[in-house]
């Protein structure tokens, strides 16, 4: 069976997809000292309590951070006795490779997302990324990433203000009730959601007349359905597109090397 593995700047999230589902879905806090014993242990110990009798052989990883994916390699070669896809490197295929300037890399989860969304959707489309980062992927007609757009994540948009400024709290983010704060928090809150609103809206209608082309908005990442409630920008929400883009990228390595 197939572990699925989305490494993001935040979260780490583990899959197992058994050709046609995904049966289990975990989460960890991304850090790169976790060594391969210690993701062993904790995967071994949810697949038990879940009475998950399984073996795995195949492991497909996507990081945006660097440091991980050394350890997660370790992982698959001491305790599922293989060597994984690791999207990005060369060994790795892409079905569209991506159009961007030479040299440039493109962040995985990004590649990751335009095979994901393109399978489901087809070409045209924005995929927005509501992560550590919030990052719009624009996916051509044949489904090549050709670029896109990256802007501060909701929560790094917080947690900027609170670090800069000495009155400023720690806040979480909610859909704040008007746009008129009556106090800090809600000033706060006001700012940075229809601030979001605007951007989103913004760069999506920009990016549309840019490519002069009829296109989809998809929207996924930790964050997305605080947006999803809250205005129409989006033709699709998907909070397992990232997991689906490995599965077709895994497929299509598996039928192409
Ligand atoms: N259900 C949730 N409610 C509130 N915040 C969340 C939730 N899930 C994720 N987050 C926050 O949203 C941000 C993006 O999360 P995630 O999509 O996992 O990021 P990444 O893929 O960059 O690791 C992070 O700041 C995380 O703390
Ligand atoms: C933009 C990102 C930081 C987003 O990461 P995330 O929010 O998913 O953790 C990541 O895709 C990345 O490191 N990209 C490299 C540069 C690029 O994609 O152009
Ligand atoms: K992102």
């Amino acid at each position: 069976m197939l572990l699925a593995i989305d490494c993001g700047n935040t979260n780490t999230v583990f899959s197992i997809w058994d050709g046609k589902q995904f049966i289990a879905t975990w989460r960890a806090s991304t850090e790169w000292q976790r060594t391969a014993d210690q993701y062993y242990v904790w995967l071994s110990t949810l697949m038990r309590f879940q009475n998950l009798d399984v073996t795995i052989d195949q492991i497909i990883i996507s990081s945006t951070v660097p440091r991980v994916v050394f350890n997660l390699r370790v992982l698959a070669d001491r305790y599922y006795n293989c060597r994984p896809w690791v999207v990005g490197k060369s060994d790795c295929l892409l079905p569209t490779p991506p159009r961007v300037d030479e040299g440039t890399q493109v962040g995985p989860d990004r590649l990751v997302n335009t095979a994901g969304a393109f399978d489901r959707h087809g070409g045209n489309l924005i995929v927005v990324d509501f992560g550590t980062a919030t990052t719009f992927d624009v996916v051509d007609t044949d489904g090549a990433y050709i670029g896109g757009v990256i802007a501060p994540g909701v929560n790094l948009s917080l947690e900027a203000l609170h670090n800069a400024a000495a009155a400023l709290p720690h806040v979480d983010i909610t859909k704040p009730q008007q746009v008129v704060g009556t106090n800090t928090v809600a000033c706060m809150q006001s700012g940075v959601f229809w601030g979001y609103i605007g951007l989103v809206r913004e760069i999506c209608a920009r990016i549309k007349g840019e490519r002069g082309v009829p296109m989809k908005v998809i929207a996924t990442g930790g964050l997305a359905p605080l947006f999803q409630q809250a205005e129409a920008l989006f033709d699709a929400f998907e909070d397992d597109l990232t997991m689906h883009g490995l599965t077709v990228i895994h497929q299509y390595n598996k039928e192409n090397t």
